[in-house]
């Protein structure tokens, strides 16, 4: 039976236990959080066990890596190199290469990982990248885990950045938008109820209709704009406001974003 290891047990890797066990995973699962109570909840909730992180490391075959970009460092500093042999790193951190594991811990095995919050609905899209010491059953190991949450990708790890921008940070992009349709819809003289309750549900359908159909956003989208009816006025609004170039600029400051981090962990 596979054995993972989480170390950090905040929003994305509450997701991906929660995930694991609704896709029926029997996996064992060990987890470590600097914050007790969070991988205690997620233990009780989930079939899980609650470990030191020299636990989580001894008894997992695969480490999941949750933690902040901004706390990497230290726990690769404090991770001793030899404690890893034969195991499998996954390191789901934002704007962190490759290249920066492999020489904090040289030899270490290392998938990285871009998924999303949506793994806890088996619904993430994951892109892996392959490190130069994973073997063919490591990066087996690492594709299982993610394509138990949803559809995944092999990408190179100059990619990630791209992902991130497109599915990594995704779902707030679209939560932002049910947001504003709610608020808009308040406006508009419908209840906060009514209107969160119309804005959801209209973005939960138009996902299923995406993912069911195999019909292009752009076919879809046509098919509910009548010419010169209510639709059309709407999608001419956004257009008039700019929203593709809106949609690009937040694309692009999300991977620049994730370049600057990466500058900083280049040493
Ligand atoms: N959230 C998302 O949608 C996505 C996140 N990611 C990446 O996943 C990673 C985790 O993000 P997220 O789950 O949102 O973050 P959270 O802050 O929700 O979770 C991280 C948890 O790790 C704890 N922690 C910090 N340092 C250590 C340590 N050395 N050992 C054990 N636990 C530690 C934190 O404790 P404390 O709060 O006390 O510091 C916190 O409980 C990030 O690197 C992010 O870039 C990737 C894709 C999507
Ligand atoms: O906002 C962040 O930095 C993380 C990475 C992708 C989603 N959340």
């Amino acid at each position: 039976m596979e054995k993972l290891g989480f170390i950090g047990c905040g929003n994305l890797a509450g997701s991906i236990v929660k995930g694991l066990r609704q896709s029926g995973s029997p996996a064992v699962i060990n987890l470590f959080d600097l914050f007790e109570e969070k991988p205690r909840q997620l233990a009780e909730q989930y079939q899980a066990k609650v470990c030191t992180q020299a636990e989580v490391i001894r008894d997992s075959d695969v480490i999941v890596l949750a933690i902040k970009p901004k706390d990497i460092p230290a726990l690769l500093a404090a991770l001793g190199k030899d404690d890893l042999a034969g195991k499998l790193l996954i390191t789901v951190a934002a704007g962190i290469g490759l290249e920066y594991y492999e020489r904090k811990l040289p030899g270490t095995a290392v998938v990285r990982v871009m998924p999303n919050t949506s793994a806890a609905v088996l619904h993430s899209v994951s892109a892996l990248a392959r490190g130069k010491k994973v073997s063919e059953s490591q990066a087996k190991s690492a594709e299982k885990v993610f394509s138990a949450l949803g559809k995944v990708l092999w990408v190179k790890d100059e990619e990630i950045n791209a992902v991130t921008a497109v599915s990594g940070s995704g779902p707030a992009y679209f939560y932002l938008l049910a947001e504003y349709m709610a608020q808009a819809g308040e406006k508009l003289g419908l209840s906060k109820e009514q209107a969160t309750l119309l804005a959801v549900e209209t973005l939960v359908g138009a996902g299923k209709m995406l993912a069911q159909t195999g019909r292009e956003p752009a076919e879809l989208r046509k098919a509910v704009t009548s010419p010169n009816g209510t639709t059309s006025a709407a999608i001419c609004s956004f257009e008039q406001a700019g929203l593709e170039g809106i949609v690009w600029q937040a694309l692009q400051a999300c991977q620049k974003r994730a370049e600057e981090m990466e500058e900083e962990y280049s040493e």
